[in-house]
């Protein structure tokens, strides 16, 4: 039986710096968000963010959570502006949920968690692939979208549809011409640090702009996420929920916003 990293008592972020000494670091992730410690700064670029819904590849339970590929040989489905200089291509987005809607996101706001978290993974194109940018300082940037408690989000059901066909680890299945703009807030306005993955490797090479403004998620799709299978096919069943890091120590990182 493998013994991976993951969420259990066994093998989870307790125990990551075992393996991955960095979770230790000086610039780790996720972290508690406290707005009013946030400092506003002007020189901070409106997000640019413009997806090509074709370059949508396909749906993976990967056994920690599931994920949504991109298609990332051209400069198609890009995030400029904001907080990073030059171009980052998307190459994916997944979540990270609780087993309640109690918990569920990594980041958290004022100590409040959130039902589930959304994050879009971008790399820098001053690097010739995704796997060259993803330990360097300045490789990454992810935008963290928070999904709370309400009515029942149509754009983000066109995704939930995809989950009966890869409910154990490994399985995957064709997904195309999705926009994942379309599963963003009205507001734009984010905060931004300097942070890492927040799975193994926990490389410290993200830079993290998480909106301010949440998405709505029902109750009963929350349900959905939840019925998804941390175990292969053929191994004892392990529902997947829980699939988050807790915040991690701020070590005098400042926290900037992009709104007043
Ligand atoms: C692609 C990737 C790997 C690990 N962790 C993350 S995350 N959760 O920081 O976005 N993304
Ligand atoms: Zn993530």
């Amino acid at each position: 039986m493998s013994h991976g990293w993951g969420y259990g008592p066994a093998n989870g972020p307790d125990k990551w710096a075992e393996e991955f000494p960095v979770a230790n670091g000086p610039r780790q992730s996720p972290i508690n968000i406290v707005p009013k410690e946030a400092k506003y700064d002007p020189s901070l670029k409106p997000l640019k963010v413009r997806y090509d819904p074709s370059n949508a590849k396909g749906i993976l339970n990967n056994g920690h959570s599931f994920q949504v590929d991109y298609v990332d040989d051209t400069d198609s489905s890009i995030l400029a502006g904001g907080p990073v200089s030059g171009k980052y291509r998307l190459k994916q987005f997944h979540f990270h949920w609780g087993a309640g809607d109690d918990c569920g996101s990594e980041h958290t706001v004022n100590g409040v968690k959130f039902p589930c978290e959304l994050h879009l993974v971008h790399w820098n194109t001053k690097y010739p692939s995704f796997g060259d940018a993803v330990s360097q300082p300045d490789g990454l940037a992810v935008i963290g979208v928070f999904l709370k408690i309400g009515a029942a989000n149509p754009r983000l059901q066109k995704v939930l549809d995809n989950l009966d066909a890869i409910k154990t680890k490994g399985k995957q299945t064709t997904f195309s011409n999705f926009d994942p703009k379309t599963l963003l807030p009205g507001s734009l306005d984010y905060w931004t640090y300097e942070g890492s993955l927040t799975t193994p490797p926990l490389f410290e090479s993200v830079t993290w702009i998480v909106l301010k403004e949440p998405i709505s998620v029902s109750s009963s799709q929350m349900s959905k996420f939840r019925c998804l299978l941390f175990s292969a096919e053929e191994e004892d069943s392990c529902n997947m929920v829980d699939n988050y890091r807790p915040p991690q120590l701020l070590k005098g990182r400042q926290v900037r916003a992009s709104f007043k």
